[in-house]
């Protein structure tokens, strides 16, 4: 079975399905390869503007496969390591794609999984969407860099009580509390989500992967960098095609056709 789908729409908008409903998407072997592979072949392809990442069914992804857990053979800490390690990265990749990524949570996101929809740019909640990191009811220690997305995007008050108590949120109390971006109702999730990608999507892509670049890491450390990063990269805005075209569109009351240069 295909446990990642990949749709490729006409606005340059690349939707991921993690594709293993019965078993609430959660992360196997198989999906991790198929992941790595997938995101490999995106950050070559200049065609795409914006990526998105949902779930089929009614969960966004349960995490890792609780059966891989239960039933790990004879590997000691330092295979564990090599392994874990290998499978942060894979499915953590989706951060250094250089154009906007989004996740559209739309059912329960637990421990990796919510890590996943976190490594996102933008991520769009269910209202009803479950959202919990319940490592250490499980005996486990957070992994999937649980221990710096919480506290960067939703600060460390909120990191620790949902990485010390397990407590769940649903996504309208996740966007509440900044954890996403904003909540839905479930049945137009979608259609919002793919909306916003297709906007994003259809910006300058030159300006979109600076701008991108500027915020990685929460933004500048201080005025001066933002002040000696932006007098570097408006400039190279400034001289290239998109600018005349985005100034042009909007002289004309017309929308921009971005190319890539
Ligand atoms: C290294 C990484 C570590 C981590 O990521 S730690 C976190 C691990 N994940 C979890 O603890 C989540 C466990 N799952 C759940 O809490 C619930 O599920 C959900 C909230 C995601 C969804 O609830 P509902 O819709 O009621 O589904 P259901 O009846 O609990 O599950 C349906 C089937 O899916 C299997 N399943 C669910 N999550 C996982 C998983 N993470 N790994 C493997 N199987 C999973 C179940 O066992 C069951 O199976 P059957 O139909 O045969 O009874």
């Amino acid at each position: 079975m295909n446990e990642l789908v990949v749709d490729r729409r006409d606005d340059g908008v690349v939707v991921l399905t993690l594709n293993r409903p019965d078993r609430r998407n959660s992360m196997t072997d198989g999906m991790t390869e198929q992941w790595r592979q997938t995101i490999a072949g995106l950050r070559r392809d200049r065609d795409v503007r914006c990526v998105v990442v949902t779930g089929a069914g009614s969960a966004f992804c349960s995490g890792g496969d609780l059966s891989w857990l239960a039933e790990r053979g004879a590997e000691g800490v330092p295979e564990l390591r090599d392994r874990m390690l290998g499978f942060y990265r894979t499915w953590l990749a989706i951060a250094d794609l250089e154009v906007p990524t989004i996740a559209a949570v739309n059912g329960a996101a637990v421990g990796a999984g919510l890590c996943l929809a976190l490594a996102c740019d933008l991520v769009y909640a269910a209202e009803e969407a479950k959202l919990l990191v319940p490592f250490t009811s499980l005996g486990l220690h957070p992994g999937m860099a649980a221990t710096y997305l919480l506290p960067r995007v939703a600060g460390v008050g909120v990191a620790r009580e949902m990485l010390l108590t397990g407590r769940a949120m649903r996504g309208a109390e996740a966007a509440t509390a900044g954890l996403v971006t904003r909540a839905f109702p479930g049945e137009s999730l979608m259609t919002e989500v793919l909306g916003i990608a297709s906007r994003t999507a259809a910006n300058a892509p030159i300006a979109t992967r600076l701008t991108k670049v500027a915020l990685a890491g929460g933004g500048h450390a201080d005025l001066d960098a933002a002040l000696r990063w932006e007098s570097l990269a408006q400039p190279v805005t400034m001289t290239s095609q998109d600018m005349i075209e985005g100034l042009s569109a909007q002289r004309e009351r017309r929308d921009p056709r971005f190319g890539n240069s």
